[in-house]
């Protein structure tokens, strides 16, 4: 039986030709010589390897056929009408890069059809040579085709390379992407997992080989069984992802850690992708492995099921916390989980942390309760720290973790990273609301969500028996405190006991949290992303401008860097300015109303907005013009619909076309910001930064931004 090798540009088959293309493939994978797939030879082809093949009347398929130690592979390279098909097949030739190691499709073309590049005139002017390379540490380290390299180092500045890169799929246009962002050659060496070629022959056996190189499998994958064809092809350009990992990607899916990894990488560099990748694999290393993948909200959970389903339909999460497979869950929905089957060894856990009982621990506190118990005490404290936003975040950062239990234990206990300096009769004050708090949640015998977390954790601290082996997080940045302690005691210390992916640019919840202040060091086990697979270079920059000059700083308290770099071109954002609301509505539908009726698939196209209530208006706004809308809260976003949603819904998601309304603050929201503790102020703003930065990395192809004048 026949072993298909499928080229990425194979896999984005024309959708009028899909489901012949699968009954091809099928038979080719099943048997070469059954009648009707007429696998042939072509006359005076460059490379005698090469074949076509019968899709239907209309179309071939033209493949590499390779023979080595009695099996026989089909590399598709692409379907073509047929006398493109017979043309491509005469020109192209398979090899091995004498360099690297990496299979390589070269088009042989007629000299006349090669314009010669004048290297050296356009030398001052190269971006290449200005960041210090020339051509032969193109072309001997790192392996690129001559003629690449000439006209790489041609290009005068980013744009040009990308665009060079665009004309080349695979590990080409990936160093190149590299190059253009400034990358030296080691870390591209080291980021493509370049390896001197051991063999420089080009027979069938080492070709075969440069196929199974991490390097190779961002561009060519082995199927292994039919359903996996059917994958690949159904999924097109969108299931890239689970077919094609960069090979940076596959290391840290595969890669073993001796205790807590965190991964970090700007929105769209892959990091679910990896999470969701790696639960398949530790789920395929240990099947009797109970692994957790969570995130902060159950939207996110959500998708992150659907994910892992579309990955693998075998591995179907498990519903339960403690079974074997992988369980998708929100973090707050873990908390609930612990609680819920901790039964009556809870009171002893709820007095550890908070001191004294709960009547109904699995009840949530409503989330005013802090908003009335400020209204409500008459408290000497400026509004500066009597608000929501500081006693939350002194009460979940400082109060829970360390189990205080009253005033005492507040005034000698450390506040590192706090920000806000509290003298004695300040904490004094800061604890007679926090009591104040704590004493309605014992009337009500609730549990607000940080609480929870806290008493799981303290319950869980206290067994052996753990309910999880493996626990992967997304969104690690929006994570509390408490739940650090929670995703710390839910599996014991052991290697590949918890993988963190975060970005700490896309925190829009909460307060900033160094994880060795809860127990997980990090020590060295963290790498980072940089390649942006959803996002467009042009979209990419102004994104990028939004959070640049803002003092971020990551899970390990070293200030967050930069450095994407996106493979993907198109049209720069589109930005219009309106006066009042009923513009905005106006310029919104015309938007939307256009891409739609030029085409677009309106489940591809998403509108977010800053609140419920613009939402809400938006969607009347459209359904009047007559565009199919709705508004997107805890359910998934509809298919065939333009999804309207908030900023903060949309963390996670992604559309082709994303119309974005920023809205200035209202009045109310400055005042409130203006109120605030200075260092509380400040990570407020980095906050609605960051929100703007999640809005303006969710559209794949165009971006408007509506701004008030
Ligand atoms: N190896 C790959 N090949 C093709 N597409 C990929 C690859 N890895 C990721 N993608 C695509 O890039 C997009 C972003 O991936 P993913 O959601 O994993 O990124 P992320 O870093 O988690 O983003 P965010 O932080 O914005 O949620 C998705 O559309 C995903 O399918």
């Amino acid at each position: 039986m026949p072993t298909i090798i499928m080229g990425k540009l194979a896999s984005k088959i024309d959708g009028s030709i899909r489901a012949k293309a699968m009954t091809f493939l099928q038979k080719l994978g099943t048997d070469d010589t059954t009648s009707g797939l007429h696998i042939e030879p072509i006359e005076n082809a460059a490379d005698p390897r090469v074949r076509t093949g019968r899709v239907d009347n209309f179309w071939r398929a033209v493949m590499f056929r390779l023979d080595s130690d009695g099996e026989r592979h089909y590399v598709i390279h692409g379907i073509w009408p047929h006398d493109d098909a017979i043309a491509v097949a005469r020109r192209v030739q398979l090899s091995v890069n004498p360099i690297n190691g990496l299979p390589q499709i070269a088009e042989i073309e007629a000299p006349a059809e090669r314009v010669p590049v004048d290297t050296k005139s356009s030398a001052s002017r190269s971006l290449l040579v200005n960041l210090g390379h020339d051509r032969t540490v193109l072309v001997e380290t790192l392996g690129l085709p001559e003629y690449v390299a000439d006209q790489a180092l041609t290009a005068v500045d980013e744009d040009a390379v990308l665009d060079l890169a665009q004309q080349h799929d695979g590990w080409i246009g990936t160093i190149l992407v590299d190059l253009a962002a400034g990358d030296t050659i080691d870390s591209v060496v080291s980021r493509m997992a370049l390896e001197r070629a051991m063999v420089s022959g080009d027979a069938d056996t080492d070709v075969l080989h440069s196929f199974k190189r991490p390097g190779a499998a961002f561009q060519y994958a082995l199927i292994g069984d039919q359903d996996e064809l059917r994958r690949v092809i159904e999924g097109g350009d969108f299931g890239a992802w689970r077919i094609f990992l960069h090979p940076e990607q596959r290391r840290y899916v595969d890669r073993s850690y001796n205790g807590p990894f965190r991964l970090s990488g700007g929105a769209g560099t892959g990091k679910t992708v990896v999470l969701v990748h790696r639960a398949r694999a530790l789920a395929r290393r240990d099947p009797d492995a109970r692994i957790v993948l969570t995130t902060f909200t159950t939207n996110l959970a959500d998708a992150l099921s659907d994910s892992v389903t579309q990955l693998d339909p075998r591995v179907q999460p498990v519903k339960k916390l403690g079974q074997t497979g992988v369980h998708v869950t929100g973090v707050d929905a873990l908390a609930s989980a612990v609680l819920r089957v901790a039964g009556s060894s809870l009171a002893a856990s709820v007095r550890e942390v908070l001191g004294d009982d709960r009547s109904a621990p699995l009840a949530r506190t409503a989330g005013t309760r802090w908003r009335e118990v400020v209204e409500s005490t008459g408290t000497s404290l400026l509004p500066a720290l009597a608000n929501e936003s500081f006693l939350s975040s002194e009460y979940g950062h400082v109060v829970l973790p360390n189990k205080i239990h009253d005033e005492a234990g507040y005034l000698r206990v450390r506040r590192p990273g706090r920000g806000v300096a509290l003298d004695r009769a300040k904490r004094s004050a800061v604890w007679e609301l926090i009591a104040a708090y704590r004493a309605q949640g014992r009337i009500d015998g609730s549990l607000d969500f940080a609480e929870a977390a806290a008493v799981a954790a303290a319950h869980l601290a206290g067994q052996t028996d753990k309910p999880a082996d493996h626990v992967l997080i997304d969104e690690g940045q929006d994570l509390s405190p408490s739940h650090w302690q929670l995703l710390r005691a839910l599996v014991n210390e052991h290697p590949n006991d918890l993988f963190i992916a975060e970005d700490a640019h896309q925190r829009i919840y909460g307060t900033r949290v160094v994880l060795s202040r809860y127990g997980i060091p990090i020590v060295g086990r963290s790498q980072r992303l940089t390649l942006n697979y959803r996002t467009t270079a042009q979209n990419l920059r102004y994104a990028m401008k939004i959070i640049e000059g803002g003092q971020y700083a990551d899970m390990e308290d070293e200030a967050e860097t930069t450095g994407y770099r996106s493979a993907r071109t198109g049209p720069g954002p589109e930005f219009d300015a309106v006066e009042t609301l009923s513009a905005e509505l106006q310029v919104i539908g015309d938007r939307v109303q256009a891409w739609v009726e030029a085409g677009t698939d309106a489940g591809t196209v998403a509108v977010l907005v800053p609140d419920r209530f613009h939402r809400d208006r938006v969607v009347t706004a459209l359904t009047e013009r007559g565009v199919d809308a709705r508004a997107v809260d805890r359910d998934r976003p509809p298919h065939g619909r333009v999804a309207v949603m908030t900023m903060h819904r949309a963390k996670g998601t992604e559309f082709s076309k994303v119309v974005i309304a920023a809205d200035r603050p209202s009045p109310m929201e400055l005042a409130r910001l203006e109120a605030l503790a200075p260092p509380e102020r400040v990570d407020a703003e980095l906050r609605r930064r960051s929100l703007r930065y999640v809005a303006a990395t969710r559209a794949r192809d165009e971006l408007v931004i509506v701004t008030h004048k």
